[in-house]
């Protein structure tokens, strides 16, 4: 697997919504990526409690199971501890190899707060960051070293997972916002209509 060009979507993904779909469409298309790995978090420490693992696992398999060039990862939700990006990036330069070139994609929100996670700096050396836009979020690169990140407009989508759960909770509905099958996999497990189905990370 040398030598491939692989962009890494890293989230929470609770659950997986069109706009997480889209940016990673658009940089798999501008960086001509051979493929996208999606890594849903295991315990994503700065977001409280979210729905277990394996929903938000299957709901994101279930959400890129039609592209050819869409894979999910397990890493993060099988590793113990809170989830780290340095660690994610690590693994999947384990799985691809040296010569592999990793591309972590972030949204505009999260790469704001980048300077934050741990081992930032080795995190930033360790792929190139591809920071996309986001509604209601600017987009800058004024706060990360030179070189570090590209900056990637792509079709705006205000979704947000905090959004989707708010509306199966209200009794509306999530259609097109999520994929179908993500629609249906949300009612058939009974997600986000009350309190009980969510865990403490
Ligand atoms: N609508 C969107 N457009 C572009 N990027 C997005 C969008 N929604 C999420 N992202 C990016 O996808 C990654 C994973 O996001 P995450 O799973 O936390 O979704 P979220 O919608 O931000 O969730 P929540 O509302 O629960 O905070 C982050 O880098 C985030 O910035
Ligand atoms: O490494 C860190 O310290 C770190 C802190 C916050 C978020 N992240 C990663 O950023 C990605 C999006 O996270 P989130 O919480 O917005 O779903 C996901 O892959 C997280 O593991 C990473």
């Amino acid at each position: 697997m040398a030598g491939r060009r692989i962009g890494i979507m890293g989230g929470t993904f609770d659950p997986i919504h069109h706009g997480h779909l889209v940016a990673a469409s658009e940089v798999q298309a501008r960086f001509d990526l051979d493929e996208v790995v999606f890594v849903p978090t295991g315990s994503p420490y700065e977001k409280g409690r979210v729905s277990p693992a394996e929903d938000r696992y299957l709901m994101t398999v279930i959400a890129t199971a039609s592209n050819p060039r869409f894979h999910v990862s397990r890493a993060d939700i099988d590793r113990d501890g809170p989830t780290y990006t340095i660690d994610t990036l690590r693994d999947m330069r384990a799985v691809f190899g040296a010569d592999a070139s990793l591309f972590f994609i972030t949204g505009a929100d999260a790469l704001n707060r980048i300077l934050s996670w741990k081992d930032a700096l080795e995190m930033l050396a360790a792929a190139h960051f591809v920071g996309v836009t986001r509604p209601g979020f600017e987009l800058t690169d004024d706060h990360l070293p030179d070189h570090s990140v590209t900056l990637v407009e792509v079709p705006a989508m205000a979704i947000s997972s905090t959004a989707c759960r708010d509306r199966v909770a209200a009794g509306e509905p999530v259609w097109y916002l999520v994929p179908d099958g993500v629609v249906q996999y949300i009612n058939k497990r009974g997600l986000y209509r009350g309190s009980g189905n969510v865990t403490p990370v």
